[in-house]
């Protein structure tokens, strides 16, 4: 079982960006996918999610082996895959509270009733937003309008539980998190990860790392799959940075 693209070939209008993307994250393991500025990390987790913007030219993405490659959007996410954004999007008008509620209806696909809150589902989601470090009155807030970056991400941590998806692309999670924030999403990420969901972290940076061991390391440079293997690739990217990558092509 794994999310998987073969051969993923991306364009944005007539740049192509991704170029014959090959790979795989089973359940259960965390990848890591390192590239610089503008090697296509967030286009890449954009094409996974099936974002309009991102013309698919070659290739397909399989998730447990169904092609979903010209699936929308919500179907997708239904058959169990998540994105954590780098930059969570506000929501003015909507209470974390009913969002939250909302996503557990979905998922449990009861009819969609704004008036029924789950009381048990809010008790859960204010322990749970204690646990990654928010205060639990900010389910009563308007989702992420005024949030600090930190407690955007964390709140959208919170959302991802709820969520349960089986496979979960995290873009630049350590952005604009101090170093307890990174700690916990970190932590949050390994439980995933041992609860068997298949974890891909892009980032062009290695916080994150000190808290999740990755079980495989991609680089990727210019839109191309440029080196894999485990940690010792992170360990040499910190150290010298992605120029001979960059050289290389
Ligand atoms: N609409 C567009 N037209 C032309 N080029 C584009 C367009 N959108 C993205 N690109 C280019 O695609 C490349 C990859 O962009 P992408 O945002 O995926 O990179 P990234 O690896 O996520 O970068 P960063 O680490 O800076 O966030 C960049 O060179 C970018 O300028």
């Amino acid at each position: 079982m794994a999310l998987e693209t073969i051969d993923l070939t991306v364009n944005v209008g007539e740049k192509q960006i991704l170029n014959n993307m090959n790979l795989k994250v089973e359940k259960g393991e965390a990848l890591i996918l390192m590239g610089p500025n503008g090697s296509g990390k967030t286009t890449l987790a954009f094409s996974l999610l099936g974002h309009p913007k991102y013309q698919i030219n070659k290739g397909k993405i399989l998730l447990d082996n169904n092609d979903i490659t010209d699936l929308p959007t919500y179907q997708r996410a239904l058959m169990g895959l998540g994105l954590a954004f780098q930059n969570p999007v506000e929501v003015p008008g909507l209470m974390l509270s009913m969002l939250i509620n909302a996503i557990s209806m979905k998922r449990n696909k009861s009819d969609f009733d704004i008036s029924s809150i789950d009381p048990k589902l809010i008790i859960w989601a204010r322990n749970k937003a204690k646990e990654l470090g928010l205060v639990p009155s900010i389910l009563e807030r308007e989702v992420n309008v005024g949030f600090s970056g930190g407690e955007k991400k964390r709140s959208e941590m919170l959302q991802m539980l709820v969520m349960d998806p089986k496979y979960i692309i995290f873009d630049e999670p350590d952005s604009g998190l101090d170093v307890d924030g990174i700690r916990i999403i970190g932590e949050l990420i390994n439980s995933l990860r041992n609860s068997g969901k298949g974890i891909l972290i892009i980032t062009h940076h290695a916080e994150i790392t000190k808290f999740v061991y990755p079980d495989k390391v991609i680089v990727i440079s210019k839109g191309k799959i440029v080196d894999e293997g485990g940690e010792e690739l992170i360990k040499k990217i910190e150290e010298y940075g992605y120029k001979d990558y960059e050289e290389v092509q």
